[in-house]
């Protein structure tokens, strides 16, 4: 063991890989969420165990459980194209007009949509993320306190009944309401903490009594093909979150008339042409598609859309996106009639994003955050190690061998060269690892990403960029082999990142490399650390704020609280709520039990 690997904890035991089985099915000896027994109860002290096992027996346990043999690429098939079809092809609930007003089960789709690598499980740790709210509305939002209460279509709540979300995350119990009553809404909220159902949710349970009415047209003998007729149309910055959106519409449009699809660059033409023109109610797009397909109105029209949703709003208002996003906010033949709902979402939201956003939103849009913008939050363990540079190669592969448990990992790189020099070294060095970066090709990228998310390859080199948003089930580890300098991101992507794991109440550990090369981001890391309890190593330490309750983050939370335009309504009468002494929204609304 080196002496890096000594410094890192290797995280408690409880929601390691193998606790739920490295490739689908939860393990039964894994305690429930409500087991509240002696060891979540160390949990919660957040306490790691320290590394007993030679990389010896670490890989026999590795292997134990589902860590595979390294196996090299066929790079040759992946330049003949999809052997097996494109994500975007997977399928989905394909609605019969001769159904009638009830849609028949498909036991073999709904075990794909809701079963293996899809079937979530909540966390122990829930209580450790942040509930403070802060809403500013108009008009008074009520937040639900379960799903049943929240006058859902009964379709969509047996769909949340098979995804087995049994209650309302925070983000979830204030922005179900805001779509339902018909409001443009702003939402920031921790990562990993549901803000996908929170759109997703409420704009398909409206849609879904009324589809027969509004979907645009089917595909019939005198007409075999139609163009798309989108009624949501949803933006993301990547390919991957583009796939995974599609995933969580796939499922929660499951037996309903709604059909969605989902178009990214490198994604066939003919296959999205195909698919569109079989119908199309939800449109799942990255931007430049999108814009692209906005252009071919044979294809496309953006006349029906009754809700247009920019997730990752933040890095979508980027400047690099700001043309298309305009074209898609109100260009072309987008509908803008005055019932056009328009929503934003993300876990960081600079105060200049902010501002941008409110050019395009309604002027009684509602703004909801959990917490502070840009907040990490405590199930994540963040562990700072000085290393050398040219020393952190051996420095990941030792911290590899770490964990008390193999889990799955994301090793962060800022270069591509890099990523695909840190992916040889591992690879060969026995481990099973793959990696990802904008300049494979998209079989490449389908097919990494497919590997570490059923777990043949649970080790996942990357760039930061193309990791927004993925939702990847049991990531233990995090490793920022470079950490985001300030000029790329800084603390922001050091957000995103390490918020790939933890998520939905569950634990993990983030460990970044750090030296004198970072010194950039070390004041804003040492803040994000204090503030989440977390270790200050020795280095940092003259960096910790003399008064550590009232740091300066910069991000303007208290501005928004307190000025004009500020969250929590101030002169504009608004329905503020912000949190009581038990951590819930003081806003009459009674918390669910175990949240
Ligand atoms: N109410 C719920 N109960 C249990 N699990 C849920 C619930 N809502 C969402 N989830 C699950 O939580 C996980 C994280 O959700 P999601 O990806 O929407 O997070 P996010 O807030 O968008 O994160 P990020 O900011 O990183 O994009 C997903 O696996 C999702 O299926």
């Amino acid at each position: 063991m080196s002496s890096w690997g000594a410094d890192a904890p290797a995280e408690p035991a409880d929601d390691a890989f193998g606790a739920s089985d490295a490739f689908g099915a939860p393990d039964p000896n894994e305690a429930g969420e409500d087991g509240a027994d002696a060891a979540a109860a160390e949990n919660l002290s957040l306490k790691f165990a320290t590394l007993t096992l030679s990389k010896e027996e670490f890989r026999n346990k590795a292997v134990a459980k589902g860590w595979t043999e390294t196996t090299a690429y066929d790079y040759g098939a992946f330049q003949e194209g999809f052997q097996t079809g494109s994500h975007g092809a997977s399928q989905k609930y394909e609605w019969n007009d001769e159904y009638g007003d009830v849609a028949p089960k498909i036991p073999d789709l709904e075990r794909i949509l809701f079963g293996g690598e899809f079937q979530v499980s909540k966390g122990k740790h829930m209580e450790n993320l942040p509930v403070e709210v802060a809403l500013d509305s108009e008009e008074k939002v009520a937040p639900i306190s379960t799903f049943d209460d929240a006058g859902l279509h009964p379709v969509i709540l047996e769909n949340i009944k098979l995804a087995q979300y049994s209650l309302p995350t925070p983000i979830q119990r204030y922005t179900i309401p805001a779509v339902l009553q018909g409001k443009d809404v702003v939402a920031i909220a921790q990562t990993g903490s549901g803000k996908t159902a929170a759109y997703m949710i409420p704009t398909l349970s409206k849609l879904m009594g009324k589809a027969k009415k509004l979907r645009g047209p089917r595909p019939g003998a005198s007409s075999p093909k139609v163009r798309a007729e989108p009624l949501v149309v949803i933006v993301v910055p990547t390919r991957e979150l583009a796939m995974q959106i599609f995933d969580e519409a796939r499922r929660m449009c499951y037996r309903s008339m709604l059909r969605p699809c989902v178009t990214y660059g490198g994604r066939p033409y003919a296959d999205t042409m195909d698919d569109l023109a079989q119908g199309c109610e939800i449109l799942i797009a990255t931007p430049g598609r999108l814009t692209d397909l906005m252009d071919k109105p044979h294809v496309l029209t953006m006349s029906r859309v009754k809700y247009t949703i920019i997730d990752e709003a933040d890095e979508m208002l980027n400047t690099d996106w700001s043309e298309a996003l305009a074209e898609i906010m109100g260009g072309g033949d987008t509908n803008d009639d005055a019932d056009h709902v328009y929503m934003m979402f993300s876990a960081t939201f600079p105060k200049g994003a902010r501002q941008m956003a409110r050019e395009y939103m309604s002027q009684s849009y509602v703004r909801i955050r959990i917490g502070r913008a840009g907040q990490a939050h405590k199930n994540i363990r963040q562990n700072i190690l000085y290393v050398d540079k040219d020393q952190k190669r051996e420095c990941v592969y030792d911290l590899l061998f770490s964990m008390e448990d193999p889990g799955r990992t994301i090793i962060f790189c800022n270069f591509k060269s890099e990523v695909d020099l840190v992916d040889d070294f591992l690879y060969n060095r026995g481990i099973p690892s793959t990696s990802i970066h904008s300049d494979r090709n998209q079989c490449e990228r389908e097919d990494a990403m497919r590997a570490f998310r059923q777990g043949k390859a649970p080790v996942l080199v990357a760039t930061g960029v193309s990791a927004r948003g993925w939702d990847v089930k049991d990531v233990k580890h995090i490793i920022n082999y470079d950490l985001p300098s300030c000029m790329y991101g800084g603390i922001t992507e050091y957000i995103h990142r390490i918020g790939r794991t933890a998520r939905i109440g569950h634990q993990g550990l983030a460990t970044s490399l750090y030296n004198e090369r970072n010194e950039d981001i070390a004041q804003d890391l040492v803040n994000t650390l204090v503030e989440c309890d977390c270790e200050i190593p020795e280095f940092l330490q003259h960096l910790v704020p003399e008064n550590t309750q009232e740091i300066d983050f910069g991000d303007d939370s208290e501005d928004e609280i307190e000025g004009e335009d500020g969250f929590g309504g101030g002169d504009a009468g608004g329905a503020a709520a912000v949190a009581d002494d038990s951590g819930f929204a003081a806003d009459g609304a009674v918390p669910p039990a175990d949240w």
